[in-house]
């Protein structure tokens, strides 16, 4: 199959796609190859204007399958994704089953390949039904075909400090990395809302910026001391940026993500008293929005993850209290990128593709070719590609979304930028912004 595009951030170049990778391409300015010679019927894209990235990898994903099947699927989320020019995406393990033996991680991936919108690559449970107690089978689940890299108990804490340090201690042997969602459980009991000026005047319990602090600290040491890959979920405090930059410089093998959410909204969202809103970290002050949006613009944090978290009507649209936390994330993540880094200049497009796709794929261990470095359109490059057009502003309406769920916190909200097409090792996934 052949394709040619003609995209680049700004200059644009000729690129034809040929067997899942780059077969040529043509500078600006400099002729053949051209049309003239490509086999009939191959598709010409109209890509004027468009910027072309390497296929986005999102580290933080909840697919929801097995267990929730009535908010979201491998097929739903992964279509959900290649329209949000996703072509990884990390499954979270907090299904059910909890995603904690080779037999469940094989299930997803085995999903994922069925769908075919982009490749699913699982996360393995910490613990054994995510209850914090005993160690999971790690290495049944690394040795798998799924190939499990990434471990966490995402939506729960690995709050004890020794079950910690030997999770850490037992990936070290096939490179695999603890995502630890940092969380201290006796801090946030009880808890709907960030600790702060706006919780107190609702009265709501908040949930305070040190109990995401402690954990991080913790772990970094622990990281530190037995020499293994700790990567931080979800930060969401500018004291978070400060530890991780701590971390880092220390030598320790620490990295981050940061959400686009908490890149955007704050917490005087929740005077609204909309579940929409609500979501685990809590959405945060507007001081820890630029300390996140620094942090991801200087390196501390490598990457940007959507935490995808749909969930049903009934466990959203009810009272604040017993709503349930958690947004949708994968269709509007580089439009609220753009709007929060692009546009005010804190990154440009090659820091778009690193943060949204290089430094995820290296965090995930994902293998060659899919990590390797995108820094100019080569001949033999994977073409595995995201085309957005960064000039129109659409108005973001939860019924057009693909995720089976409709927790969107940007319904309503005007948001630059649309995905025009996704390729996945040269095969459309996505074309004029519709699945393929
Ligand atoms: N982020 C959330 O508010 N919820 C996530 C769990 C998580 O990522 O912690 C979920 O699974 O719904
Ligand atoms: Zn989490």
């Amino acid at each position: 199959m052949l394709r040619r595009v003609r995209p680049l951030g700004g200059d644009p170049v000729d690129v034809l796609l040929a067997d899942g990778v780059v077969a040529a391409w043509r500078p600006p300015g400099s002729t053949g190859p051209d049309s003239e010679g490509l086999p009939a019927g191959t598709a010409i894209l109209d890509t004027d204007g468009l910027i072309m990235l390497p296929g986005l990898v999102d580290l933080h994903t909840h697919l929801r399958e097995p267990g929730r099947e009535d908010a979201e699927t491998v097929e739903s989320g992964t279509r959900a994704a290649a329209l949000g020019g996703y072509t990884t995406v990390f499954a979270m393990a907090n299904t059910n089953p909890v995603a904690d033996t080779a037999g469940v991680v094989e299930q997803v991936w085995r999903l994922g390949l069925d769908a075919g919108h982009c490749d699913v690559r699982p996360v393995g449970a910490v613990t054994v039904g995510l209850a914090g107690e005993r160690l999971a089978e790690l290495g049944a689940m690394a040795t798998s075909a799924a190939e499990v890299r990434v471990f966490s108990d995402d939506g729960h804490c690995v709050s004890d400090a020794l079950l910690m340090r030997r999770a850490l201690e037992y990936v070290r042997a096939f490179d695999g990395v603890i995502a630890q969602h940092a969380e201290e459980p006796r801090l946030t009991a009880g808890a709907q809302m960030n600790e702060g000026v706006v919780a107190a005047r609702l009265g709501l319990p908040g949930w305070p910026a040190v109990a995401e602090e402690a954990i991080i600290a913790r772990d970094a040491l622990l990281a530190g001391h037995v020499g293994s890959r700790l990567h931080v979920c979800h930060v969401s405090t500018a004291g978070s940026v400060e530890l991780i930059r701590w971390a880092k410089a220390k030598g320790w093998q620490v990295t981050a993500e940061v959400t686009p959410h908490h890149l955007l909204l704050t917490d005087d969202l929740v005077s609204s008293y909309d579940p929409v809103f609500k979501v685990n970290p809590p959405l945060r002050t507007a001081e820890d929005v630029a300390a996140l949006r620094a942090g991801l613009a200087d390196g501390t944090i490598d990457c940007v993850a959507t935490d995808h978290a749909p969930h049903a009507l009934e466990d959203k649209e009810t009272e604040w209290a017993a709503a349930r936390p958690g947004m949708l994330g994968l269709e509007t993540a580089l439009s609220v990128v753009m709007e929060t880094m692009v546009i005010p200049g804190h990154l440009d497009w090659a820091g778009v593709a690193d943060r949204m796709a290089l430094a995820p794929a290296r965090i995930g261990g994902l293998p060659q070719p899919a990590a390797q470095r995108w820094s100019s359109i080569a001949v033999g490059a994977p073409a595995t590609v995201t085309l957005l057009d960064p000039s129109p502003w659409r108005v973001v309406e939860a019924d057009t979304l693909a995720s089976r769920s409709r927790n969107t916190p940007y319904a309503g909200r005007s948001l630059p930028g649309a995905i025009r097409a996704t390729f996945l090792r040269g095969r459309p996934t996505v074309l004029d912004g519709k699945v393929v």
